[in-house]
């Protein structure tokens, strides 16, 4: 039998065994070829050992066993020991080809990087150059539109420049033709020189005229005003307004103590008591029928003196409740003085405008113990607070009649100076005559408006009232002597209508 560990073996069928070295088994020099195992004659152990060729079952002794084992075991840690080295000397070259790779890797992992990195600014770049492009696209197209429009701008003003031109030698030609068939323009334009300073003269002659008739005018207004009164000089008019009774009045059964049948004369009587009754006489007496259009009529000519200069002072005065806040304020639907003379301001004015020019500014002032407040620029807090400060502090009352006689009596006493010409006239005693110290006196025309009721229950107020106005009126003022005969009258209305007639004609010729 044959253990063949590798290429051929021979065959023996003796119980001599012959191993032959195998070059499969390196190192196994513990098998030489020729080598024989010779059976010992005692009995000895045998083992089986199987052919991995054929199968084939080998019997071996244990000796032979042994030796087979320690001479392979041997051979196999030879070849281990080798295979080990090689296994080193490999692990070692893997180790170094690894370290290689690994910095190969290191090296690709940052040329990637690299690259990554100019991928991004070539990208960025691209982004760069697409806006650019973009842009430049865009100024192209709007470089093509503009250069459109200004193409057309320019051909239209060639255009306008060819006509304006061809009208220009028009023009030319026509001046000259002009200059052909004028043989003396020097003439022509010196008389139309002299034309226009004769018609400066005749404005500066015009606006002369203008101011004698207004002097004229207001001359017939001051007689008008001495119709009533039989003085010349006197420049505060008092016009008398009784308010009808009030329902009250009328349920409670008052009588009426005013008598109005010269009212028309301007005439009023107060029944005193009993048959006694006391007689006054104003530039005008109202009676409880006339109505606001009445009133205005006979206070617009004064609205006339304002747009001729002069200061004009308008107000009402009477006992509370007795129709001045009606007079001069009226109601909605029946405007009262104060609101007609805006109107007519603004109507004559407007009449007007071609030869003056008016500023028309306008105030609202309210005088309340002797304190001054500019109604239109007060807010509606403060006004409140006003009202409350009229009503709220202890006495006021008292104050209030206080205040209101002082400013009447101050009233009174510069209307005594005015009337007896007195050097000094103390304007400055009350709030009220320091702010109509301008309306009052001078150049100015006054108008008061006395405001009366006709009630028996007020007849001691109404009484005092009248006697006020009759004193206010400047009986003083104009003693007897200084009446005005009809026939002077009669001249400055006919010198007047002359000065109209003129300024008509003037008119005219302008
Ligand atoms: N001529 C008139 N015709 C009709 N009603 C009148 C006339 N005059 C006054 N009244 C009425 O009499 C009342 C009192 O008038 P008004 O308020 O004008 O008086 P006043 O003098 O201003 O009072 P106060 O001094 O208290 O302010 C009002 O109701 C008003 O409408």
């Amino acid at each position: 039998m044959f253990v063949n560990a590798g290429g051929e073996g021979s065959t023996e069928a003796n119980c001599t065994m012959s191993f032959m070295a195998d070059s499969f088994f390196q190192g196994g020099d513990a098998f030489q070829t020729g080598e024989h195992i010779v059976e010992s004659a005692l009995p000895v152990k045998r083992e089986h050992l199987v052919c991995k060729n054929c199968a084939a079952e080998i019997e071996v002794t244990s000796a032979q066993h042994k030796v087979m084992q320690m001479k392979s075991t041997a051979k196999y840690e030879k070849k281990i020991q080798e295979l080990s080295a090689q296994c080193q000397r490999k692990s070692d070259e893997c180790y170094q080809a690894w370290m290689s790779l690994t910095a190969a890797n290191e090296q690709l992992e940052k040329v990637r990087m690299e690259l990554d990195n100019k991928l991004f600014q070539t990208y960025s770049l691209d982004q760069t150059v697409d806006k650019q492009a973009e842009n430049l696209r865009n100024i192209s197209s709007k470089y093509e539109c503009d250069k459109k429009f200004w193409a057309v701008a320019i051909n239209n003003l060639q255009e306008k420049i060819k006509v304006m031109k061809e009208e220009h030698s028009q023009l030319l030609r026509e001046a000259h033709e002009c200059a052909d068939s004028i043989p003396d323009l020097n003439k022509m334009v010196f008389a139309v020189q002299s034309l226009v300073s004769q018609c400066e003269d005749l404005k500066v002659k015009y606006n002369e005229e203008h101011a004698k008739r207004r002097k004229l005018y207001n001359l017939v207004q001051e007689a008008k005003g001495a119709n009533y009164s039989g003085c010349t000089s006197r420049n505060i008019r008092v016009f008398c307004r009784c308010r009808p009774l009030s329902k009250t009045e009328v349920a409670s059964g008052h009588a009426t103590v005013v008598d109005f049948d010269a009212a028309k004369d301007g005439e009023l009587g107060i029944l005193t008591g009993g048959s006694t009754k006391k007689n006054f006489k104003f530039d005008r007496v109202y009676t409880p029928k006339d109505d606001q259009v009445d009133v205005f009529a006979d206070a617009s000519p004064l609205v006339i003196s304002v747009l001729d200069g002069y200061n004009v002072c308008i107000f009402a005065y009477g006992q509370t409740g007795t129709g001045k806040t009606f007079t001069m304020e009226g109601i909605e639907q029946n405007r009262g003085v104060n609101y007609r003379t805006l109107e007519e301001l603004f109507r004559v004015s407007k009449e007007r405008s071609e030869t003056f020019s008016y500023d028309i500014s306008v105030s609202v002032l309210e005088v309340y113990n002797e304190q001054i407040r500019d109604l239109l620029g007060a807010s509606p807090t403060s006004k409140k607070q006003w009202r409350l400060a009229k009503t709220d502090v202890q006495g006021d009352r008292l104050k209030e009649a206080q205040n209101i006689n002082r400013s009447l009596s101050a009233l009174g006493d510069v209307i005594s100076a005015l009337a007896t010409k007195s050097s000094h006239i103390p304007y400055r005693n009350s709030k009220l005559t320091h702010l109509l110290q301008d309306s009052l006196g001078g150049d100015s025309k006054t108008l008061m408006f006395v405001q009366i009721s006709p009630s028996e229950h007020d007849l001691s107020e109404t009484l005092s009232s009248l006697n006020f106005a009759t004193r206010a009126r400047g009986v003083e003022l104009c003693p007897a002597k200084k009446q005005i005969d009809t026939s002077e009258l009669q001249k400055l209305k006919m010198m007047l209508d002359k000065a109209r007639q003129e300024c008509r004609t003037k008119d005219e010729s302008l």
